[in-house]
């Protein structure tokens, strides 16, 4: 177990539906902002579906051709800046297919990891559109085992204690999760730390699409169940350091992972 410290910035930002040029250009004055600051951050998070935002109706036309676009953004940015980054998840089109998809980078620019969202949402007519992926997130950044999941994906425990139990100390969630469910999301997120005994770090947009408000809120969650940062409902880079000694501490003095019963449940 590390007892590692990482600083992590989270980049609530608002997204501009329909319009990649500009959420190219927002994004790449967020990152600029992320890393000149007195603390480098070790880690940045994007939201989901940054590039498009939910333009549904015209997503085979505005999702980025597998990923190439962002991987070649965030690729360079992380390699120039030393820092692992989470690409929030974007509109990904793999042959005719539409995928909700995260790259994660690390301090080398190197892709480590992808993951497409498991969960469609129906109440967004996600499962309309897109297609959901076939295999759980989990993967290495700095030598630290951690997981994805995006948005809708945290109301199902099972996934994030399948990363737990794989070796997950952290789960990352990207996520553009709407009013009225502030309670929804506070309340899931802080769950899915506490039962796992892991850092939770989630980074939702802000903004109105349409009908639908935004209100931010990402949170770095400690294995504790303390909030470490919370976001309001403007945007701005939300900044928390985690130890990742934590993970190991909480986890003996409740030996949750020791005590379940598997065979009866
Ligand atoms: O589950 C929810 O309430 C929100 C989920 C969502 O907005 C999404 O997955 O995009």
């Amino acid at each position: 177990m590390s007892s590692q410290k990482w600083n992590v910035a989270l980049l609530q930002m608002d997204i501009a539906i329909g319009e990649p040029e500009r959420n190219f250009a927002k994004l790449e004055s967020l990152l600029e902002e992320a890393v000149n600051h007195t603390v480098k951050p070790d880690v940045i998070v994007i939201p989901e579906m940054w590039n498009t935002g939910y333009a549904l109706d015209q997503i085979h036309e505005l999702a980025d051709r597998n990923g190439e676009r962002t991987q070649a953004l965030l690729s360079a940015f992380s390699v120039k800046h030393g820092v692992n980054i989470i690409g929030g998840s974007i509109a990904e089109k793999k042959s005719e297919d539409i995928l909700n998809t995260i790259y994660a980078f690390d301090r080398e620019g190197k892709v480590v990891a992808d993951y497409s969202k498991i969960h469609l949402f129906r109440l967004m007519d996600e499962e309309k559109y897109l297609k959901e992926g076939s295999r759980v997130g989990q993967f290495e950044l700095d030598g630290v085992s951690a997981g994805m999941m995006i948005c809708y994906d945290i109301r199902f425990p099972e996934l994030a204690r399948k990363l737990a139990l794989g070796g997950a100390q952290l789960l990352f969630v990207p996520a553009e999760w709407p009013n009225p469910r502030l309670h929804h999301w506070r309340t899931l997120l802080m769950a899915r730390a506490i039962e796992n005994q892991m850092f939770v770090i989630s980074c939702n947009r802000v903004g109105i699409s349409g009908t639908t408000e935004f209100f931010g809120h990402s949170m770095v969650i400690d294995p504790w169940g303390e909030v470490l940062a919370e976001g309001d409902g403007t945007e701005q880079i939300i900044r928390a350091e985690i130890d990742l000694g934590l993970v190991a501490e909480v986890r003996s003095r409740i030996p949750i992972f020791e005590d379940r019963r598997p065979t009866l449940y």
